[in-house]
């Protein structure tokens, strides 16, 4: 039987970096990396899985080969547009995809603790998610902050797109129940900080995650490159990979 290998695109970036880092601590073979300007169809023959933490402009040439050769996917990207959202969501009808906004154990479950709370805390509560990252992202706000709003958006019957507030400036009025605020701050080297903020008349819970190393995002990433060895096509997520559904 051949040895499975993992092609790493963006390799030569942070995450990139990170993710041959953690694929050596977990023993699997890197077959292939690929940089922008390099040809994607001749590494991704030699690859069994593709790790990609690259650009949301290169989602759309990834899928059509990926799907072409029926490759397995591990898409951390973020910043999608709702058409290359749609893209995903359609090749992963022929090839098995894990895309995730977050791929650390800890955020997956600050998901899952989220969820809890704003089912437990009730309507009242008003919802804020303020994210800070290093000076050198792109995208705003992380995608892991859109997971985060999508999650509250969906226990309360609300939706990212119309009921999402992106930061507040002037004479704004008061807030209005129905309002998730979204804050994204930047600055030095932070990792990726999250806090959800539920906010009531008297009193206020906030759940918090800082992570403080990009080893648990690549590593999180490879493991869920092993777990989609013998998956069949799907959409699936990291809280699908750690068994947290
Ligand atoms: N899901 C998760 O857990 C995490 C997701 N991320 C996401 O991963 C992405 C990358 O983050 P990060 O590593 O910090 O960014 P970097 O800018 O450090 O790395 C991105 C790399 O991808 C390369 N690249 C850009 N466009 C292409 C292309 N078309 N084809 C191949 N390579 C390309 C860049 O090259 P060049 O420099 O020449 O442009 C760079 O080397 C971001 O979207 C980020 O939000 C980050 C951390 C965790
Ligand atoms: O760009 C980053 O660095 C990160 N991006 C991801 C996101 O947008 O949520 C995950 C992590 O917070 C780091």
């Amino acid at each position: 039987m051949s040895e499975f290998k993992l092609l790493v695109t963006g390799s030569k970036g942070r995450m990139g970096q990170a993710v041959i880092s953690a694929a050596q601590a977990q023993g699997v073979a890197v077959g292939a990396t690929i940089d922008l300007g390099d040809a994607l169809a001749p590494a991704l023959e030699k690859c069994d899985c593709v790790i990609d933490f690259s650009s949301h402009h290169f989602t759309d040439e990834l899928l059509t080969e990926a799907v072409k050769l029926k490759k397995s996917l591990v898409i951390g990207t973020t910043g999608h547009t709702d058409e290359e959202l749609a893209h995903i969501r359609e090749a992963s009808k022929v090839i098995p995809v894990v895309f995730a906004s977050n791929f650390s154990v800890g955020v997956n479950t600050l998901f899952w603790l989220t969820r809890k709370a704003t089912e437990l805390l009730g309507p009242d509560f008003d919802l804020e998610v303020i994210e800070m990252h290093h000076r050198m992202k792109k995208d705003a706000p992380s995608g892991t902050a859109r997971t985060l709003v999508e999650i509250l958006a969906d226990v309360r019957g609300l939706s990212y797109d119309s009921d999402c507030r992106h930061g507040r400036f002037g004479d704004v009025g008061a807030r209005t129940p129905k309002e998730i605020g979204v804050h994204a701050l930047r600055g030095g080297d932070v990792v990726g900080d999250h806090t959800v903020v539920f906010a009531n008349v008297g009193e206020r819970v906030e759940l918090t995650h800082k992570a403080s190393s990009r080893d648990t995002f690549a590593g999180g990433a490879v493991r869920a490159a092993r777990w989609l060895a013998d998956k069949p096509a799907g959409l699936y997520d990291m809280q699908d990979v750690l068994g947290l559904k």
